[in-house]
């Protein structure tokens, strides 16, 4: 019987996500008869210390991933859940993702007390979000927001919502999902008005490249479709040096149900203001290939130079 470590951080969304995994996997072990058993060890991450600002600014999405990833290397826990959206482009040396499950709910949503819809938030409405690629995309549909940065996890935001210092927060639908808080969403904003972040809504589950028992394991749990068009948006934001946090956005749809179907990928760069924002749409069979030529169409139509601002501010 091999006993397996999950690390995981100690969020609520974190542990409940683990947990999922954790149900989902052992469900697997059962239908295969694999012999196997998992305990939970909990990690503090730098980005959980750090919350009193701006992610961009203290090192990007790479902070909640690094000393989980170290734990793994030196053998403490043996796979990690993540959210995808949280993901680095590059894993370090020695590690992989071993499965993608398939995803749930891509789209952005709000959480507002007073108001039913963006389109209903009345004029300078302060709306509460810390990515730059929500401020960018929802400016750009609304330019008279005012966007508030705010930080924390899901419960201290909604907590920070209802102190009155926002009309409205936006958040990831798949988060509130995982948590239980559905019956908390206002509105889900369409993914043509927000495109959502790479990843988003997808977890991957991240292991040593050289342990085998696991990456079988894994690679049952796997979902072939979501983790396509996943790679067909980190090959996007690879190209565009996309480390840390920045305004661009990607979603890849797979536009028939065979396995061998065309990925449709939307892809967006956009100032933090809302006053210039470049998109465009690819369609083919190559996750890699698409993300790769999509962004350079976007590199060769000014985006380079929205990125560089960006990343010059922080
Ligand atoms: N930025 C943090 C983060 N990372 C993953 C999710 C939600 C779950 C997901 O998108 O998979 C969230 C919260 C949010 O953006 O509202």
């Amino acid at each position: 019987m091999r006993t397996i470590i999950v690390g995981s951080r100690q969020s609520q969304l974190a542990l409940t996500q683990t947990n999922h995994v954790i149900e989902a996997l052992k469900e697997i072990c059962q239908i295969h008869n694999i012999q196997a058993q998992f305990e939970i060890k909990k990690i503090v991450t730098k980005g959980d210390k750090i919350l009193d600002v701006t992610l961009s600014k203290v090192g990007g999405k790479g902070l909640f991933v690094k000393e989980i990833e170290q734990a793994m290397l030196d053998g403490e826990i043996d796979i990690a859940v993540h959210s995808m959206k949280d993901m680095p482009s590059d894993l370090p040396e020695g590690l992989m993702i071993g499965a993608v499950p398939k995803r749930e709910d891509v789209r952005d949503c709000i959480v507002s007390q007073e108001y039913n819809s963006l389109f209903d938030l009345p004029k300078g409405a302060v709306i509460g979000t810390s990515s730059l690629r929500r401020a960018s995309q929802i400016k750009n549909y609304r330019p008279d927001f005012q966007i508030k940065f705010i930080r924390g996890n899901i419960g201290t935001r909604i907590n920070k919502l209802n102190d009155g210092e926002y009309d409205a927060i936006v958040l990831a639908t798949a988060g509130l999902n995982r948590v239980g808080w559905q019956d908390k969403i206002t509105e889900y904003i369409s993914t043509e008005l927000c495109i959502p972040a790479v990843g988003q809504g997808a977890l991957g589950i991240e292991c040593r490249d050289d342990d085998e028992f696991i990456m079988k394991l894994l690679s049952l749990y796997n979902d072939e479709k979501t983790a396509k068009t996943v790679q067909a948006e980190r090959a996007f934001l690879a190209t565009l040096n996309g480390s840390c946090e920045i305004p661009v956005a990607a979603h890849g749809i797979l536009q028939k149900d065979e396995d061998t179907a065309d990925i449709q990928l939307f892809g967006l760069v956009g100032s933090p203001d809302g006053e210039t924002v470049i998109k465009d749409k690819i369609v083919g069979n190559d996750p890699e290939k698409l993300g790769v030529q999509l962004a350079q169409r976007l590199i060769d139509r000014g985006a380079d130079r929205i990125l560089d601002e960006v990343r010059g501010e922080n």
